[in-house]
């Protein structure tokens, strides 16, 4: 197989050569086409760079003595003989799917196990019965490859996730491959898998379905930045290189979230009553004045009426068109009624082009201008939420719901920095203001006669050069369109904030405020969605404590609940005292086995107030110590509120431990042996072991969050506390 890869490489490498040979002469038609060409190359190499490690894991042995390597990718020799069968194929499913019960033609599955192009391990399981000897028995239920399993479990975390595809497990595997359509919601408590699923669903869907997502492309939305750097390796290894990851604070191009907020702000302005309180902010800036105001050209007096502005604003407003697009029309109308005024002071009979010039002169008049602004001003969403908090009276106005409380919690400065809970609400004053279209338009209608012409012309180069299987001729037409470096989907997907995709992923979606929702199911008008979360890890006051709750609004009911129930991160005693306190607390957990025992796995230290964090820092000495005795490298993290992380930081600095410290240190942190974190930092992250400061305070902030904190570790948790301990920690 490895032979075979190198074989592919080469080949494509040789390719991509010769396409660069050709230097940078011919017409630019000529240099885009080559350009798309290297960029298809390029891909390709990534993608069988990408492969390098475990590209077999698998072997299938069916009842009709055939056998099958299940890979990272497909490969075939020469003669078109399959030598290896991508994991996500049909043929493939059987390996994930097959049990003793229902064997689905396989007789044995084995796992192969490697290390760089070693096999170090095989596991097999025999799945007919008549196979068996009295030993294989008590392996016929539980968990498929459970050598392997547990051995990836075992393993040091290396700051970054891994792909799961050698043990993906049936519950897993049938969400994975679930079709397509409709919104599919994915339950499970901390370290079922979700994430995983998550992103395997994505590489699957793009592969079962490529010929439909690869132009529309697919996205994928994280909680943070922390949380995409520390997926980001998992997509490119399954040999998927154009999934868009973001978060909602990057979700409009050109906006940035720099600022921060209390809680119960974000909260009120994620409520579903917020796109009605946009909405009438653009219904305000269409305004008739109180009184006329006079404009003067050449001497001759128009009146810029307050009946007529209404009437003007009323017939623009019928077309049901975004603000500034409306605009055009309000201004046309008002325009025209003062050329008539301008006319009739003349005193002779005006024709057309004479018509045409007064219009162009009261265009362009200053006193003119203003007044017509100031009845339908041009506005930004920046400029139009800006505006709404800055000036109380706008805000009154908009938002007649809202208690004078509420009120005052919105306002800001015109020039504070946007908040990552502005940013649905810049997208919904986006989609109603609208641009200011009309040259946009022009230019799209001659692009659409050009690339008419280009998608043929693709269609007839792959077919002379039978590259048909890799990409489709609009994608090709699309990278030949762009000048300079050709753009992927993802490129330009990720730029434009009216792109709709083919599927959205949603990960942590329990946080999604309503107002948020209606950003997200703008940009996937087809609702095919996959939103995964654990209702029980909320840490966000707009977030959600019920999927029915939070979804049916926005999904209309229409949606499918799935749930994983088994917890592969974390060892038993650890999750056990997590969901004695869930329990206690009265979150609404999933039901969750734990895949594993680890001895010694819960330690609770107690202190005296003085010496809690002399203690703290002692334990996360010990932990990056023993993790790093044991595995030679691993994870450490350091979990506390807010409010005490400058004082823990001193004391593990004090301590000779330097830890890397939370979001601000973006570059370093999941690369550090040890990391100190509040519990929302830590959220859909994982750590060999960790330090948990004085779980009251953390339950005092949020029940979720501290679920969360606990829930992190896959071999220790140590809990350090002076406070007596929340209700279930210690059975
Ligand atoms: N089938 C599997 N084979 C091997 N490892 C697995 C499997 N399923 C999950 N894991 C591992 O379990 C850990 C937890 O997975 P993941 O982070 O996806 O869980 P999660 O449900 O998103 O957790 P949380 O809600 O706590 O963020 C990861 O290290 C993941 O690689």
């Amino acid at each position: 197989m490895y032979a075979r890869l190198d074989e592919l490489r080469a080949g494509t490498r040789e390719r991509l050569a010769e396409v660069r040979r050709t230097g940078p002469a011919g017409s630019p038609q000529n240099r885009s086409e080559r350009d798309a060409f290297a960029t298809l190359y390029e891909d390709r190499v990534a993608q069988l760079e990408a492969v390098e490690e475990r590209l077999v894991f698998g072997r299938i042995d069916l009842e009709d003595d055939t056998r099958r390597y299940i890979g990272r990718i497909g490969l075939t020799d020469d003669e078109q003989t399959q030598l290896l069968t991508d994991w996500r194929a049909p043929a493939a499913q059987a390996f994930y799917r097959a049990t003793a019960a229902h064997p689905d033609g396989v007789v044995r599955r084995r796992h192969v196990v490697t290390r760089g192009r070693t096999v170090t391990s095989v596991e097999d399981e025999v799945l007919d019965l008549d196979l068996l000897t009295d030993d294989d028995e008590g392996r016929l239920t539980g968990l498929s490859g459970e050598g392997a399993l547990l051995a990836g479990l075992r393993a040091g975390r290396t700051g970054r996730m891994g792909d799961i595809v050698a043990t993906i497990q049936g519950e897993q595997d049938a969400i994975i491959r679930s079709e397509l359509g409709g919104a599919l919601v994915v339950q499970g408590g901390p370290g079922t898998g979700k994430t995983a699923v998550a992103l395997h669903r994505a590489a699957y869907l793009l592969y079962a379905h490529r010929r439909m997502l690869e132009r529309s492309g697919v996205l994928l939305v994280g909680p943070s930045r922390t949380f995409l750097r520390y997926i980001d390796q998992v997509l490119p290894s399954l040999g998927e290189t154009g999934v868009v990851t973001t978060t909602i604070a990057e979700i409009v191009p050109g906006v940035l979230a720099t600022g921060d907020e209390p809680e119960h702000v974000a909260e009120i302005k994620g409520r579903a009553s917020m796109a009605a309180v946009i909405a009438r902010a653009v219904r305000d800036r269409q305004r008739v004045p109180a009184q006329a105001a006079t404009a003067r050209i050449d001497g001759i007096a128009v009146e810029i009426r307050p009946g007529d502005v209404a009437s003007a604003i009323n017939r623009a407003r019928r077309q049901h068109r975004p603000h500034n697009q409306a605009r055009v029309t309000f201004v046309r109308d008002m325009l025209g009624r003062l050329a008539d005024q301008y006319a009739a002071q003349l005193g002779w009979e005006v024709q057309p082009d004479e018509r045409a010039e007064i219009i162009g002169e009261l265009r362009a008049d200053r006193d003119v201008r203003v007044a017509l602004n100031l009845a339908w001003m041009p506005l930004t969403p920046q400029k139009l939420l800006a505006d709404l908090y800055a000036k109380p009276w706008r805000l009154a106005s908009a938002a007649p719901d809202l208690t004078e409380r509420e009120r005052a919690l919105l306002a800001r400065d015109a020039d504070a920095p946007w908040t990552a809970a502005d940013v649905p609400l810049l997208d919904e004053a986006a989609e109603l203001l609208g641009e200011d279209d009309q040259a946009a338009r022009a230019l799209a209608r001659a692009a659409a006669e050009q690339r008419a012409t280009e998608v043929a012309y693709a269609r007839q180069v792959l077919e002379s050069t039978g590259s048909g299987a890799l990409v489709s001729a609009e994608l090709l037409a699309d990278r030949f369109a762009g000048s300079g470096p050709a753009m992927t989907t993802a490129e330009r997907a990720a730029n434009d904030r009216s792109w709709t995709y083919g599927h959205v992923v949603v990960d942590e979606a329990q946080e999604l405020s309503a107002m948020a929702w209606r950003a997200l199911l703008r940009r996937v008008p087809t609702r095919s969605l996959t939103i995964v979360g654990d209702v029980a890890q909320t840490s966000a006051s707009g977030g959600a404590r019920s999927w029915a709750h939070m979804l049916d609004p926005v999904l209309q009911g229409s949606w499918r609940l799935n749930e994983l129930t088994v917890n592969y991160r974390t060892p038993a005693a650890v999750a056990d005292a997590a969901v004695r306190m869930a329990t206690a607390a009265g979150l609404p957990i999933s039901p969750l086995t734990s895949a594993r025992e680890v001895d010694d796995a819960l330690v609770l230290t107690h202190a005296t107030p003085g010496e809690l964090l002399p203690a703290v820092a002692s334990r996360a000495g010990e932990a990056v110590a023993s993790v790093t005795d044991d595995i030679g490298a691993g994870r450490v993290a350091v979990v506390a509120t807010t409010a005490t992380l400058d004082t823990v930081r001193d004391a593990l600095v004090a301590a000779g431990l330097s830890p890397a410290v939370g979001q601000a240190t973006l570059a370093a942190d999941l690369d550090a042996p040890l990391v100190l974190l509040t519990p929302r930092e830590a959220k859909g992250l994982e750590f060999d072991a960790v330090v948990l400061v004085e779980p009251a305070d953390v339950l005092a902030e949020s029940a979720g969050d501290l679920y969360v904190a606990m829930t992190r570790p896959t071999r220790v948790l140590h809990v350090v506390h002076a406070l007596d301990l929340p209700a279930g920690i210690a059975s």
